[in-house]
């Protein structure tokens, strides 16, 4: 088990960037975190990794502490690996030598094939014998998670790990981890600014606001109740009808046509995105609404909304 036990941190005495961040995590899952950027995701990685030390707090895997830079030559623990912005690669060696110098824990030949099979899953075959100083940036990226599943730690931190990546490869390489998990029962915790892409990938997902895991729940009840806009609209769009005092917070598929009684809407435009078409609409008092469709709602005057979600 991964316990993360009261953690604080500052990095200077204006703010206290994390303010008690406490969290037993069971391997076997992909866990996400998300909340607004500089609310300390990555700060908080980094101290679990053994990279930067809490002020306060502690990290245990297996109830053994995980050691801060103050505290061990080699900062960490050696089954928790951290894949960030900084891609740490061997720049002058090739890409084939980058993994392999990570699969020194396997026999020779077994080295050679899980070598391959990781080229394969980040698509580097053609360029493996390229120093990878010569890699455009999101190759780099698809190295470095090359290298952090080459380790086959029993925990992986992921910080925006997908973030130069197309869909196909974000996709591919999200489907792989979360097998991997599940298989070997081991632990990744995704850090992204994507809330589908957690959405996708996680069973629980904690939403790290003000210091401290203001949320921790499931991708289904972040979606459909969020506790604010805010926090609502980071994993997709949201609609936030103002009435009287309270607002009524639905998603853009909450909404049944009807023919009399129901919400009143004006028809202003409607876009094409592949899937499904956006409905635009004016509601009496001028506040804009979208609505989700296979087509362009142009005759639509009343809707009603399936959500029950009013805030006030
Ligand atoms: N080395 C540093 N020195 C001083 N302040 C820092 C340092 N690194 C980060 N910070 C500050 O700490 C806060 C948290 O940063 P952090 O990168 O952990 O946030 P984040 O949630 O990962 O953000 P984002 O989603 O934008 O990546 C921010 O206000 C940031 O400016």
């Amino acid at each position: 088990m991964l316990s993360i036990r009261q953690i604080h941190f500052s990095y200077n005495e204006q703010k206290n960037v994390l303010r008690g961040v406490s969290i037993d995590l069971n391997p076997g899952e992909v866990f996400g975190i998300v909340g607004a950027s500089g609310g300390g995701k990555s700060t908080l990685l980094k101290i679990v990794a053994g990279l930067l030390g809490p002020s306060k707090g502690s990290v245990y895997w297996n109830e053994e502490r995980v050691l801060g830079p103050g505290e061990r030559l080699i900062p960490g623990h050696s089954e928790i690996q951290l894949v960030n912005q900084d891609f740490n690669l061997d720049l002058f060696h090739t890409v084939r030598e980058n993994i392999r110098v990570k699969i020194l824990h396997l026999h020779e030949k077994d080295r050679e094939r899980f070598c391959d099979e990781l080229l394969d899953l980040v698509e580097l075959n053609e360029v493996a014998a390229q120093q990878a100083r010569y890699l455009s940036g999101g190759e780099q990226q698809r190295l470095s998670i090359a290298r952090a599943l080459a380790l086959e730690s029993e925990v992986l931190l992921m910080d925006e790990p997908f973030s130069h990546l197309d869909a196909h490869l974000r996709m591919k390489i999200g489907a792989y981890i979360k097998q991997l998990v599940e298989v070997r029962n081991t632990l990744c915790i995704l850090v992204s600014h994507e809330g589908d892409e957690v959405m996708q990938w996680c069973r629980k997902i904690a939403f790290l606001s003000k210091g401290k895991f203001s949320r921790i729940d499931t991708p289904e009840a972040f979606y459909f109740n969020p506790s604010n806009f805010d926090e609502g609209a980071y994993f997709g769009e949201l609609n936030e009808l103002k009435e009287g005092r309270s607002k009524n917070l639905f998603r853009p598929c909450e909404y049944k046509i009807v023919k009399k009684d129901g919400l009143e809407v004006q028809f202003t435009d409607a876009v094409f995105f592949g899937a499904y078409w956006k409905s635009f609409f004016k509601t009496p008092d001028k506040q804009t609404i979208v609505l989700y469709s296979n087509k362009p709602l142009k005759k639509v005057k009343r809707i009603e909304l399936k959500s029950k979600n009013t805030k006030a």
